[in-house]
């Protein structure tokens, strides 16, 4: 494919943004203004988003345990239809709700959409019904995003025989990041960056959140979310940020900056 360059020098820079389950209560029209203010300056957005929270409530409700590994939900015969149903039928489309009546054209999309993720079974005998993507069909999404469209797009997929699938939303946002080359991704979540010994870390760098991994001061959800990072930073992605709902929060580095 060959790209003009002029194409280039105005095409716009789009930003994956991560909304994590653990913050979606509570967000109120500030947040979400903030979505149009980066539009309004040449940023097309598309938005990812979780559930842990909604779907443990769910899962108890119907007398279900989970068990996670890594901050990846090992994901039973019988807790996939209830992961997907409050994922696609509930979080989503509250969302959606909000971002439509701040002034976004918002239009909400799991995996299944167009086979916008397309998926193999991770490791069944490990994780259950737990996805890995192998695609993402950016052609759809650059198609919504040129069109004024936000693609708010859920954590659900399927096999090429239709079996649902539950992805880590932060896997599934670094994915869909690394695909369409995006500017930035930004990882929303309930505590203002990655924290080690009560201390916010302004910037990391990808070793250092290594050894914190192995060190157990980085755990549970936080592992999937600098995974992420570490492999949007691997793959060329400039910028890949933690934060909280005020958007500010870790920046993680590739390697160290010298002054
Ligand atoms: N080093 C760390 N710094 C901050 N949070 C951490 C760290 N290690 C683990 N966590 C946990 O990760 C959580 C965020 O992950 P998670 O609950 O999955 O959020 P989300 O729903 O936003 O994806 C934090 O609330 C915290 O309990
Ligand atoms: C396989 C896997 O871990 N799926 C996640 C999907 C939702 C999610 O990632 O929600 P948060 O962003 O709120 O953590 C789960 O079942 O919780």
């Amino acid at each position: 494919m060959t790209t003009s360059k002029s194409t280039q020098l105005t095409a716009p820079k789009s930003i994956v943004i991560k909304l994590g389950g653990s913050m979606l209560d509570g967000l109120n029209e500030n947040f979400f203004a903030n979505f149009k203010k980066l539009q309004a300056t040449g940023h097309e957005i598309v938005i990812v988003h979780g559930g842990g929270p909604a779907i443990n409530k769910a899962l108890a409700n119907n007398g279900i345990s989970t068990t996670s590994i890594n901050g990846i939900r090992v994901t039973s015969a019988e807790a996939i239809g209830i992961v997907q149903s409050t994922l696609v039928g509930q979080v989503n489309p509250a969302l959606v709700h909000q971002l439509n009546k701040s002034g976004n054209q918002a239009i909400g999309l799991s995996g299944y959409d167009n086979q916008l993720l397309q998926c193999t079974i991770l490791d069944k005998s490990t994780y259950g019904f737990v996805g890995e993507v192998q695609q993402v069909n950016t052609s759809f999404i650059e198609m919504l995003l040129k069109n004024g469209i936000t693609p708010v797009i859920s954590s659900i997929s399927c096999t090429t025989d239709g079996e649902p699938l539950n992805i880590n939303a932060d896997t599934v946002a670094s994915e869909i990041a690394l695909a369409i080359k995006a500017e930035s991704l930004q990882l929303v979540t309930d505590t203002p960056g990655i924290k080690i010994g009560g201390e916010i870390q302004e910037t990391v760098t990808s070793e250092k959140v290594t050894d914190w991994i192995i060190s157990g001061d980085i755990y549970g959800g936080m592992i999937p979310k600098v995974t992420a990072a570490l492999d949007c930073l691997a793959a060329g992605i400039p910028s890949v940020q933690i934060v909280g709902d005020q958007l500010s929060g870790t920046t993680i580095l590739q390697q160290e900056v010298y002054a």
